[in-house]
């Protein structure tokens, strides 16, 4: 059979007027991992990241209506259900889902994180007794399967119980029960009852990430995987590294539980590509004016770095420079190796502390220091910082990779901003350095040529 273009999954749950988790993690998650989202709104929801002030469902039959009209023209390759809110909701829905046969998520949504009902009490066995046996996959937390099952679940073990019941007795094809809040370790591990089998999947476990939504964003990213074709297993091991990535790299908003970041999965890709041609592209003035650069270019090298979004950049892997770096050769310059993430350790640790103090400012190379290049800063109006490196404490200098941090941090605290140049004379094993800093590689580099030209 042809493989389609854009796989269509639709999503039969609530909208958070907050955006973090309903309808909107659902269209997120399926926009990011490349599926046609489409959508039958159950319930609307006044909600923001702590509360949930105000619910209004709507009709079972619009319900239904929605799911039928997006089948009969755009078609169904998977769905996933969320926020049912009413019986009356959960028989509509598990009758046009039945009826049209397409695989089905179900993520059991009862409580929200800031801890209002999503579910009405009437319509919890109408869950168990509609939704659950039309389940590809179902995806509880501890809380939920203990509803679902009337079991205790204290630990892995119990989760396995749970998991194998859902599928057994209550005739899901799979049951996911989510170890978010089970054993808590180092890990978040998820058990899975599917086939007669069981099986982990298992993530670093996020201390400070952003969870709201993450059920919804989860079980969509499953919805997504099952609508492209895949089977169980691996749309399970894709989803559980898209919610890991959304919840480590979540939108910092609000009060309460921030929300998880579904687009992050495609954003820290297309930053990633987005710098290295921009690194790319300063790298090309260089080259243009080699000659002048040449006499410029220290013994150890010069480095030129870009960082991704500060909202992103953590470590030095998330710093693009020119591996090997850039060399005197002749009397022009030679770019040794390839740009790459990673490649820099200096001028990488300078960006990551600037970037503490000013966001804006993502980008730095070095300069063999001189000090006509520092009068002509000056000159120039460039706010330009010295510091004397013999005053670095003893605990700095012990430390890998401390000293460069200490300078920037040194250099804001004397005119509390990012100077556009910290330089210093050097120190017995330190060779004298300038260091020019930017908002991007280009203007790093016309800064750079702007006090190195006569
Ligand atoms: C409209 C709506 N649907 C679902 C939820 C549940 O989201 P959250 O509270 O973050 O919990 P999980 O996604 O982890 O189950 C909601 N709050 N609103
Ligand atoms: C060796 C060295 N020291 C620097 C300083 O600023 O003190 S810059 C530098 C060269 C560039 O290093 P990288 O490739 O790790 O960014």
């Amino acid at each position: 059979m042809k493989k389609k273009l854009y796989p269509i999954a639709i999503t039969i749950a609530g909208s958070d007027s907050g955006g973090g988790a309903g309808i909107e993690a659902d269209l997120k998650t399926f926009a990011a991992l490349g599926v046609h989202g489409v959508v039958a709104l159950t319930s609307v929801t006044a909600q923001n990241t702590y509360q949930v002030t105000g619910i209004h469902d709507l009709p079972p039959e619009m319900v239904a209506r929605q799911i039928i009209t997006v089948w009969e023209d755009i078609g169904i390759d998977a769905g996933k259900t969320g926020m049912l809110s009413n019986s009356e909701i959960i028989r509509a829905v598990a009758e046009t889902v039945s009826k049209l046969g397409f695989p089905l998520v179900v993520d059991p949504v009862m409580i929200a994180k800031s801890g209002a009902p999503l579910l009405r009490p009437e319509a919890m066995n109408a869950l168990i007794k509609y939704m659950v046996p039309i389940a590809t996959v179902i995806t509880p937390n501890k809380h939920e399967a203990e509803k679902i099952t009337g079991m205790k679940i204290n630990n892995f073990e119990d989760a396995r119980k749970a998991a194998k019941y859902i599928v057994e007795e209550l005739g899901a094809t799979a049951a996911i029960v989510k170890g978010g809040h089970i054993e808590v370790g180092e890990e978040s591990i998820d058990i899975m009852y599917y086939n007669g089998k069981f099986y982990e999947f298992r993530a670093p476990r996020i201390v400070d990430g952003c969870t709201h939504g993450t059920g919804c964003s989860f079980s969509a990213a499953i919805a997504v995987e099952l609508a492209k074709g895949r089977d169980i297993v691996k749309a399970v091991k894709t989803a559980k590294k898209f919610i890991t990535m959304a919840i480590k790299y979540g939108v910092k908003v609000g009060r309460g539980a921030c929300p998880v970041n579904p687009m992050a999965w495609i954003e820290i890709p297309a930053m990633k590509y987005h710098v290295i041609e921009s690194v790319k592209e300063a790298l090309k003035i260089i080259i243009e004016n080699q000659k002048l650069f040449n006499k410029y270019i220290p013994e150890t090298g010069s480095n030129l770095v870009m960082a991704i979004d500060p909202r992103y950049a953590e470590t030095i892997n998330d710093v693009a420079g020119v591996k090997g770096r850039i060399v005197r050769y002749g009397d022009g310059v030679k770019i040794v190796g390839p740009v790459e993430f990673g490649a820099s350790s200096h001028m990488a640790r300078l960006v990551l502390t600037a970037m503490k103090y000013d966001p804006s400012i993502r980008s730095a190379m070095n300069l063999k220091y001189d000090e006509k290049l520092v009068e002509r800063a000056e000159k120039k109006g460039y706010i330009v910082v010295y510091i004397d490196r013999r005053n670095e404490p003893e605990e700095v200098r012990l430390v890998e990779g401390r000293s460069i941090p200490w300078i920037m941090e040194t250099a804001f605290k004397k005119v509390k901003r990012v100077p556009d140049i910290i330089y210093d004379t050097g120190d017995v094993g330190k060779e004298a350095m300038i260091r020019v800093l930017g908002k991007t590689p280009v203007e790093v580099v016309y800064k750079a040529l702007s006090i190195i030209r006569e």
